[in-house]
This record gives structure tokens, C-alpha cells and sequence, in this order.
């Protein structure tokens, strides 16, 4: 069904790799008028002239309408929603450079799934201190770029504590094939999407050391278990994670060799290097900085994760797979079930 006029949005989306321009997909698909940035003018040209982002998306054709820029002033200028997908380690500069470029009242949600190293800062709480009279929000789920351009089924969560962003992120994602839900813990939802990219490396890892679905099942349960325990001491919901954004894209990404954390840790559990499986994989692997910052952060406040601490030994203290796997499973066994009943 077409839009009326009043309810066509003007969006842009900051970052021309695979979320990015899934995202930016949907949108334009939905009838709002989308642009999407990608920095490199040459790259920009080739998806105007294609039709198809051949580096981060190839073999899908991206909607007629959608328009590419190189420009950031001109992607961004009046429009009413901003999205960013750009990896957390350039995240902040994005967000400097996007600094009074935007009007007030703009909408920014980011779909970004990573913690800043060194300051333990999620991505909205970036905007918060680099963008101001802005409404923040963030956008997470189980949610393979590569599956959303091919119309499977998909949901996400829209986090935000302003009313105005939960209404509109649905309006203008949801379709046929994607569907929004909300939570007002925006905490808790980024750092969910966060989280659970450490939890692929180590089943990505299992899975290349043949274990099997009896191990899988225990990783993903301990693997709640511990991201709540940790997320919990940090003040988010602990509810939040029995959610999409919670145990949904930790089910997705754990078990998926879609998935660039879990095909990351599988090459180290083969025997190549962290540096060469990600420099392989070519796009963001969000989780090793993610487990750097969070091991450092669990041992500051003294939360017990014995998943981080075992995957950390293994990628960062050279230490021996089979031993941290034995110290795993003989370690003191702690309570099945920690929710509050
Ligand atoms: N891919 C997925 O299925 C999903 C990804 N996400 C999250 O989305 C975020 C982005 O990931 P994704 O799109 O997959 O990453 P990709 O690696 O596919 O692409 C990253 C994009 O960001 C651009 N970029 C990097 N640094 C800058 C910068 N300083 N200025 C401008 N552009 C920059 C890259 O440009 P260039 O090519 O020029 O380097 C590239 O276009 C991650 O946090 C990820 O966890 C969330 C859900 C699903
Ligand atoms: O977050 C994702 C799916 O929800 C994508 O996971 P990867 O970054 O591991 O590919």
C-alpha cells in the first residue's frame, strides 16, 4: 500500500556495509526515502550504476529508490531519522562527524553491536554525549543482513526511552517480512546485541573441535546465564535478555556459521591466528574487542564469568584449549536457574 505523503520519512543510514545497507533496504522498500552513506565516492557511483553493494551484499539487487551518497552533509541534511551501522571502533568519529549536521529533534538510532574499548561506552551513550537535542534510540534482534534482503522472517527490537522513537521505528521498518518490538531498556537491548558475540567466538570455536548438541545446549544456557549475571551488576533488566535481543540473537548468531564472530572463532579452533581469521572474514567481527572490554570490566567489579575469562585465556594468554576446557568442567558447579522467582 502507498504512503500518504505526511508518512513518507526521509532517513539516512550511516554506513554503506552489509547491515547498513540491508537496513537501508528495507527502508526505501517501505516507500520512505532513504539514503544510504557510504564514504568512498567510487563505491557509492558503482552501487548507483549496479544496483548492488558487491563488496558487503553481492548477488542482491537493492531497491530502485534508494540513493547513495558520498557526501555526509548532504546524506543527512532534513531528515527526520538517522540510523547508524558503522562498527564500534569508528563509531565515536562518526558521531563527531555528524555533530551539528542534523536538525533538532532528529531521531538517531544505532544498530551497532559492540562496546567502546578503553571507556566501557555503548554506542546510544556516545550519541548521548557527542549529539545534542537529539532523540536516541537503538535497534537490535536475531538479525542476519544476508537473510533481511532475502525476505525471510525476521524481528527486532526498538529500544529507546522516548515514546516518539517507539512508534516511529516500527512505521518505518516494519513490513510482510520484518517485524518491531519494543523495550523501554535500552541498556539492556545494546548490550545484549553486545554480549553475544563472545558467546559465538567460543560455540563457532566448539564446533570446530567437534563437539557436539548436548555442549552446544550447555554453552548457550551458561552463556545467558553469565551475559545476564554481568548485564544485571550493570543495572539493565535482566528480562530484557529472555528476549529478541537477548537469548534470540544469541540462539542466531551461536549456531550460525552466517555469523562472523562464530566463523572466527571456528578458524581458531582449526589453528589460524585470531588476527589472520578476522583479516579473512574482511568485515567488522565485533566480539574480540567486545571480550577484551567486558573481561576487563567483570574483573573490576568482580562478576563471576568463567566463559570470558576461558575465551580471553585462550585468544589473549596463549593458554591451551583442552586445559581451560578441562578447568571448565571441573570448576566448583554453580546454580542451574539465578533469575528471581
Ligand atoms: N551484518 C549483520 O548481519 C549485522 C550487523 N550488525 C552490526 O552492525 C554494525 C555494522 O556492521 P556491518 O554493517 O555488518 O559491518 P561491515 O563490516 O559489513 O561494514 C562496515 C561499514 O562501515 C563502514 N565504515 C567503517 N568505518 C567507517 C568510518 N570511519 N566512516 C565511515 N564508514 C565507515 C565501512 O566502510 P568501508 O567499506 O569504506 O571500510 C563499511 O561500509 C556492527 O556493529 C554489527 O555488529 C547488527 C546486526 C546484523
Ligand atoms: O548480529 C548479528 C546477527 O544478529 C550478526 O552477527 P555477526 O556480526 O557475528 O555476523
Amino acid at each position: 500500500m502507498a504512503l500518504s505523503s505526511e508518512s513518507v520519512r526521509r532517513v539516512a543510514v550511516l554506513g554503506g556495509g552489509s547491515f547498513g545497507t540491508a537496513i537501508a533496504n528495507i527502508i526505501a522498500t517501505n516507500g520512505h526515502r532513504a539514503r544510504l552513506w557510504i564514504r568512498d565516492e567510487a563505491r557509492a557511483q558503482e552501487c548507483r550504476e549496479t544496483r548492488c553493494n558487491r563488496q558487503y551484499l553481492p548477488n542482491y539487487q537493492l531497491h530502485s529508490d534508494l540513493a547513495f551518497c558520498s557526501d555526509l552533509a548532504q546524506c543527512v541534511e532534513g531528515c527526520d531519522l538517522v540510523v547508524i551501522a558503522i562498527p564500534s571502533k569508528s563509531f565515536r568519529e562518526v558521531a563527531e562527524q555528524v555533530s551539528g549536521l542534523l536538525k533538532p529533534g532528529t531521531i538517531v538510532v544505532s544498530t551497532t553491536k559492540g562496546i567502546e574499548i578503553g571507556s566501557f561506552t555503548l554506542m546510544s551513550q556516545i550519541l548521548e554525549q557527542e549529539l545534542q537535542d537529539v532523540k536516541i534510540g537503538v535497534l537490535s534482534g536475531p538479525n542476519f543482513a544476508a537473510e533481511i534482503v532475502n525476505n525471510q522472517y525476521t524481528a527486532s527490537v526498538v529500544a529507546s526511552e522516548h515514546q516518539e522513537v517507539l512508534e516511529l521505528i516500527p512505521g518505518v521498518f516494519s513490513s510482510g517480512t520484518f517485524r518491531v518490538y519494543s523495550n523501554p531498556d535500552r541498556y539492556g537491548v545494546e548490550l545484549a546485541g553486545a554480549l553475544k558475540n563472545i558467546y559465538a567466538i567460543i560455540t563457532g570455536m566448539a564446533a570446530a573441535l567437534g563437539c557436539g548438541q548436548n555442549t552446544l545446549a550447555m554453552i548457550l544456557t551458561r552463556s545467558l546465564a553469565e551475559m545476564s549475571r554481568f548485564a544485571n551488576c550493570l543495572g539493565a533488566d535482566t528480562m530484557t535478555f529472555l528476549g529478541l535481543a537477548g537469548v534470540g540473537d544469541l540462539i542466531l548468531t551461536c549456531t550460525s556459521d552466517m555469523s562472523r564472530n562464530y566463523r572466527a572463532g571456528y578458524a581458531v579452533g582449526k589453528g589460524q591466528s585470531l588476527d589472520q581469521a578476522v583479516s579473512d572474514i574482511g568485515q567488522a567481527v565485533e566480539g574480540v574487542n567486545t571480550l577484551k572490554t567486558v573481561k576487563h570490566k567483570a574483573d573490576e567489579l568482580g562478576v563471576y564469568m568463567p566463559l570470558v575469562q576461558a575465551l580471553y585465556a585462550v585468544l589473549f594468554m596463549q593458554q591451551n584449549i583442552e586445559s581451560i576446557i578441562q578447568q571448565l568442567m571441573t570448576g566448583e558447579a554453580n546454580t542451574d536457574v539465578e533469575y528471581d522467582r
